[in-house]
């Protein structure tokens, strides 16, 4: 589920109303999603999606998560633009909450994707990565491989409640942070890139969404975390190496990747497994095992990890 708060018709009318996009036909509640309560809303003059930002997001940061679906939709890039108010406001504030209306794109997520949408999905992500480059504001990543140990650390004596194997994720994250690469080239990277944050028709990748864990980051990294999302069965015990080249391949036909991007890969695909399991393991004991969210397994980014590890440079070779 995905519909925290209720909105009344009038209100919804009235929120619709301060825009310049007809008049409100009708407006859903969309159940995928997690973080923020998102609505199907139809109007005289098309479709839209309406946010209601809940939880984790500061609305601080919504000039740079909405500005930046401005800028890429701008240069071409397939992420939905915003709506601005008829005063040219961004974001509106209802009850103190922030709400956004985005354009509406169409596709499916692909529940099983195949090489050729790893492909697209690839030159997808280079083309944000080029386009974002010029992007003029700044948002420093609050889950770059020091801070996910640091959340992984304060969760420490509670992560064997979680699975008796999860622990020793907190040396591997310290080897993971100690030679970690600094000097790559960055740009604002999406920073969780999975299948669900994704929107395709066939081949064609026809939306990017989700952009609010967006910061400046390595693009290499940007990447990693693509291929740890992507190639994996959902409890990341079976890699699909086909997916993983396609992937790769399609980044690299739009950006070639340096050397030292390619060499750091199997050390930023463990980054990407530490970050995921870290988010993972600190909602999974906020959230009570009731709650009507479900929880997401940080083992299913261990086992990733471990895959990495053994296999890393023969993978991205
Ligand atoms: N611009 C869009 N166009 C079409 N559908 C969208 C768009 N944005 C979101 N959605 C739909 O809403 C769902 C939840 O959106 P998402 O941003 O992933 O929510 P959350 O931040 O809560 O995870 C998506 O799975 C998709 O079905
Ligand atoms: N992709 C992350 C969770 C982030 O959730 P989202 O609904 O905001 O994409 C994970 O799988 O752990």
């Amino acid at each position: 589920m995905a519909v925290y708060t209720h909105l009344g018709a009038e209100e919804l009318a009235r929120l619709i109303a301060e825009y310049d996009v007809g008049q409100l036909v009708s407006a859903k509640g969309i159940a995928e999603g997690v973080s923020n309560s998102n609505w199907l809303v139809e109007t005289t003059q098309g479709r839209f999606i309406l946010t209601m930002y809940e939880r984790r997001i500061d609305t601080g940061d919504l000039p740079f998560f909405l500005g930046l679906l401005d800028h890429l939709a701008e240069r071409d890039c397939p992420v939905p633009a915003t709506i601005h108010d008829r005063s040219g406001g961004i974001y509106r504030l209802i009850d103190g909450k922030a709400v956004a209306l985005i354009e509406f794109l169409p596709g499916v997520s692909p529940n099983a994707p195949t090489p050729a949408q790893a492909r697209a999905v690839g030159a997808a992500l280079a083309e944000v990565h080029l386009a974002a480059r010029e992007f003029p504001l700044d948002r420093t990543d609050g889950l770059a491989p020091r801070n996910t140990l640091a959340i992984l650390e304060r969760c420490s004596s509670a992560l064997a409640s979680i699975d008796a194997d999860l622990p020793r994720a907190l040396e591997k994250g310290r080897e993971v942070v100690a030679a970690w690469p600094d000097d790559l080239p960055r740009s604002v990277i999406h920073s969780d890139l999975f299948p669900d944050n994704v929107l395709m028709l066939g081949e064609q990748v026809t939306g990017m969404i989700d952009f609010y864990f967006a910061c400046n980051g390595s693009m290499a990294y940007d990447l990693a975390v693509t291929h740890a999302a992507w190639c994996f069965d959902k409890r990341g015990e079976r890699f699909d190496p086909a997916i993983g080249q396609a992937l790769v391949e399609g980044y690299c036909d739009v950006r070639p990747l340096g050397d030292a991007e390619r060499a750091a890969l199997p050390l930023l695909a463990q980054g990407a497994c530490l970050r995921f399991v870290a988010s993972r393991a600190e909602d999974w004991l906020d959230t009570p095992a009731d709650a009507l969210v479900t929880r997401k397994d940080p083992m299913d980014f261990v086992r990733r990890w471990d895959f990495y590890v053994e296999n890393g440079a023969r993978v991205f070779a």
